[in-house]
């Protein structure tokens, strides 16, 4: 087809795309704290680097400042706005991506160094390889091939890079808004690469969950105390947040928060039978995950459960000890750390309000003296697609150009914080387009993309180019 000799120069280069992934992974750019957020930028300017190199058209929109849980303002790392030389004719694509990363340590357990993207038996081992640093390269090198084989690009492209998303994309919300009638007034076609297949099939994703992130804050003493001094004459700050926190959720996974599990939309009996035409290896996602028993035993219920429910995972506890040894402390202040995952028809705003006020009554019936805060950082909600949008076709056609099968139409149980803004405020049409394999451990220690995941989705993303272009103009 008209697209071999692009996808002949994209395996040509491979050795070459492996390398700037290798560059791109070396800059720890964890967005979690304000500390590392001078990497953000650094990042973020590599990234424009590059596409200015395909000719691209940069603004690094200012998206303002962020009130810490300390009170201190920071200054967020800016959007990268970019946009490749235009011809009216041609439908826009814009592509959303994000360039930071989750935090990681070798010593949290992984078997090489995180920031060293390292090739073992075809997998490319590295924070952020699959989310988000491997995808966003991988768009910019099919707009290489194209460059450098001197053949036009059948789409208009604009980029939007971030460096914030696994934080909550604070800031680019109110871009979006401010950027409608401009940036976004020409754009047809929005699309994110910021997920995982369910399989070893390749996959379109419709929906994804949204999520709440709360903070719970419990605050004793002006100091830590010495347990055998203090301990047994006064109310502790840790014991309060750990009685808090084991009222969240119980052994079922069940949320206990009222309000929460009446809000969901219910399961109709149309949905339910598609769930039984999922395929899905139940048996390789246990030899993937080194999970040996699951909270459901069916494949429908695990992937109900991921997709179109609830879920409340407490991340952690922020000035309880934590280092090894044993220190015999009363922490002074702890903060808890937990996030429900959002579905429809649930809202942020109405989630927030539950939590609080469940907390605040539970905390009063312990008649503690200590101080009690509950802060929602984070209000996501869920996205779904309307799959009967031709971009759609254009996805499935890439797919079959790319990989000779039809993809699986799936959810995504994560949170792509922006997508749900991007529908609300634009209107325009969305797809995600995941080329991360189910097994790339995002988030988790020895996260990796496939060097075949990484070099076919650089095809996929060449023909998804063509693709839309092949489509009925709007
Ligand atoms: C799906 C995406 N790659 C991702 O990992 N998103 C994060 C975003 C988030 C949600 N709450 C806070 N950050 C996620 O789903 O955890
Ligand atoms: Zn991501
Ligand atoms: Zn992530």
């Amino acid at each position: 087809s008209g697209l071999d000799p692009i996808f002949k120069y994209i395996d040509e280069q491979q050795n070459e795309f492996v390398q700037r992934l290798k560059e791109w992974v070396a800059i720890p750019s964890d967005s979690s704290e304000p500390q590392t957020w001078d990497k953000v930028v650094r990042m973020l300017n590599v990234t424009a680097d590059k596409i200015k190199m395909l000719g691209g058209n940069i603004e690094f929109a200012d998206v303002g400042s962020q009130r810490m849980s300390n009170g201190q303002l920071v200054h967020l790392p800016p959007v990268i706005l970019a946009e490749l030389k235009k011809d009216p004719k041609k439908p826009t694509l814009c592509i959303y991506g994000h360039v930071d990363v989750q935090p990681a340590k070798k010593e949290d357990g992984w078997t090489t160094d995180p920031y060293t993207l390292t090739e073992i038996n075809g997998n490319l081992y590295g924070r952020g390889a699959s989310d988000n640093k491997g995808p966003v390269l991988a768009w910019l090198h099919a707009v290489e091939a194209y460059q450098a084989l001197k053949q036009e690009i059948p789409v208009n492209i604009k980029f939007i890079i971030e460096g914030m998303e696994e934080a909550g994309s604070n800031g680019l919300d109110t871009l979006t808004e401010q950027r409608n009638m401009t940036f976004f007034s020409d754009v047809d076609y929005i699309v994110i690469s910021d997920n995982i297949w369910i399989s070893k099939k390749p996959a379109l994703t419709y929906a994804t969950r949204g999520n709440c992130f709360f903070f719970v804050e419990v605050e004793g003493q002006k100091q830590d105390m010495h347990s055998g001094v203090f301990g047994g004459s006064i109310h502790e700050a840790m014991t309060d947040l750990i009685a808090l926190l084991d009222s969240l959720v119980d052994s079922r996974g069940r949320i206990l928060v009222p309000g929460i599990n009446e809000a969901v939309a219910p399961l109709t009996e149309e949905e339910e039978k598609r769930y039984q035409g999922i395929e899905f290896d139940l048996e390789a996602h246990k030899k993937d995950s080194g999970v040996t028993k699951f909270l459901y035993d069916t494949k429908e219920e695990i992937l109900q459960h991921r997709w179109r429910y609830p879920s409340l995972s407490i991340h952690g506890i922020e000035g309880a000890f934590s280092d090894p040894g044993s220190k015999t402390v009363i922490p002074r202040k702890v903060i808890g750390k937990f996030s429900i995952r959002q579905v429809p028809n649930m809202d942020p705003s109405e989630v927030e309000k539950q939590v609080t006020k469940y907390l605040q009554k539970l905390f009063a019936e312990r008649n503690s003296p200590n101080q009690l805060k509950v802060t929602m950082p984070i209000g996501a909600k869920p996205w779904v697609a309307n799959v009967s949008d031709p971009q759609f076709v254009a996805g499935r056609r890439a797919v079959q150009t790319v990989f000779g099968v039809d993809p699986d139409l799936i959810c995504e149980g994560s949170t792509i914080p922006i997508a749900r803004n991007f529908q609300d405020v634009t209107g325009k049409s969305i797809i995600m387009l995941p080329i991360g394999g189910a097994d790339d451990g995002e988030h988790s220690q020895n996260e990796k993309m496939s060097r075949s995941n990484y070099i076919q989705g650089t095809k996929l993303f060449a023909a998804f180019f063509y693709e839309l272009s092949q489509l009925p103009q709007k």
